[in-house]
């Protein structure tokens, strides 16, 4: 067997087209989002996504906002940033590029975003929502994973998944996501102390592996025809390297390379949470 590609920059291309759409239509009711970035320091890999969602947001007609500091900002100064997007009208919804810096407090940072203009729903009121399952946005990645798996049309129902990361910005958001009565999963998270990481892959028909360790799953842990999706980016001197081993392509029935799979998606998603973010604005 040889997998189906999930290809996330197809998809994302799908989306960027609707998407174009929709910020057409607010801009003929007067309203012209604005997504701000925040990024602190000189990580390559943070600067090209950060450059990646300006160019996409040109693309479809939204404005940007950019701010860019230095490796050596204070929290306070990372903070007085917050407050001025918080209170900039031309900035509707943000994001604070992570990781930070290891002397800034992220969990600060984070929480000090304006609820209403967390793009990236990674503030604790919008993972509470998730929570809760209320209405708001969701964590670019996970709910990228969801809607590639969805238009892949992937069964989700009742699949049984394995999710091998435990972080919070995939991991965690991403059971919660899975379990909703709209996915009805079932959700195994699996981390660093799981007693047998290849029973738990073994038995799933969706694995999602955000461990960050370059080849961790290989093709005797995969259930032939499970749907396997990588998350996983480990910087070499060879370059990238996901996850999941070259191997798996011969027996999953769904691959979600990377790179060309979820990474694509989650710019996709945030575009898509900014302009949710205006059109609920408009609907207030
Ligand atoms: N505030 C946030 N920080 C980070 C997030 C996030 O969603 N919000 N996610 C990642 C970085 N990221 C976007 O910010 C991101 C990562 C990867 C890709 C992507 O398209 N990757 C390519 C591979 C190329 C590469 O990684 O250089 C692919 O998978 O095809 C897009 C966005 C951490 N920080
Ligand atoms: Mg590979």
């Amino acid at each position: 067997m040889t997998a189906t590609i999930l290809d996330g920059k197809a998809t994302r291309n799908a989306i960027l087209d609707e998407l174009r759409v929709r910020v057409a239509a607010l801009a003929e009711r007067g309203v012209v989002p604005g997504l701000g970035t925040v990024l602190v320091g000189d990580d390559p890999g943070s600067h090209a996504y950060v450059r990646s969602k300006h160019n996409f947001c040109k693309k479809i007609g939204l404005n940007s906002i950019r701010r860019d500091l230095p490796a050596h900002t204070t929290q306070a100064e990372l903070e007085a940033v917050i407050d001025e997007l918080n209170d900039n009208r031309d900035c509707t919804g943000y994001l604070v590029q992570l990781p930070l810096p290891g002397h800034l407090d992220q969990g600060r940072v984070l929480e000090r975003i304006d609820p209403a203009k967390d793009s990236d729903g990674l503030h604790p009121v919008s993972l509470g929502k998730l929570v809760l399952g209320d209405s708001g946005p969701l964590p670019c990645t996970p709910v990228g994973i969801v809607e590639l798996l969805r238009r892949y049309d992937v069964p989700l129902a009742g699949a049984r998944v394995t999710v091998v990361g435990r972080g919070v910005t995939v991991g965690r958001p991403l059971g919660l996501l899975l379990t909703r009565r709209s996915e009805n999963a079932t959700v195994t998270l699996c981390h660093t102390g799981t007693k047998d990481l290849a029973a738990e892959v073994r038995r799933a028909d969706i694995v999602v592996a955000a461990a960050g360790n370059a080849g961790l799953i290989t093709a005797d842990m995969v259930k032939p025809g499970a749907a396997v999706l990588d998350v996983g980016v480990t910087r070499t001197d060879a370059g990238l390297v996901g996850d999941v081993h070259d191997d798996v392509r011969e027996v999953a029935g769904w691959l979600a390379p990377m790179p060309g799979g979820v990474g694509p998606m989650t710019i996709a998603m945030l575009l898509r949470n900014t302009v949710e973010a205006a059109e609920r604005g408009l609907r207030a």
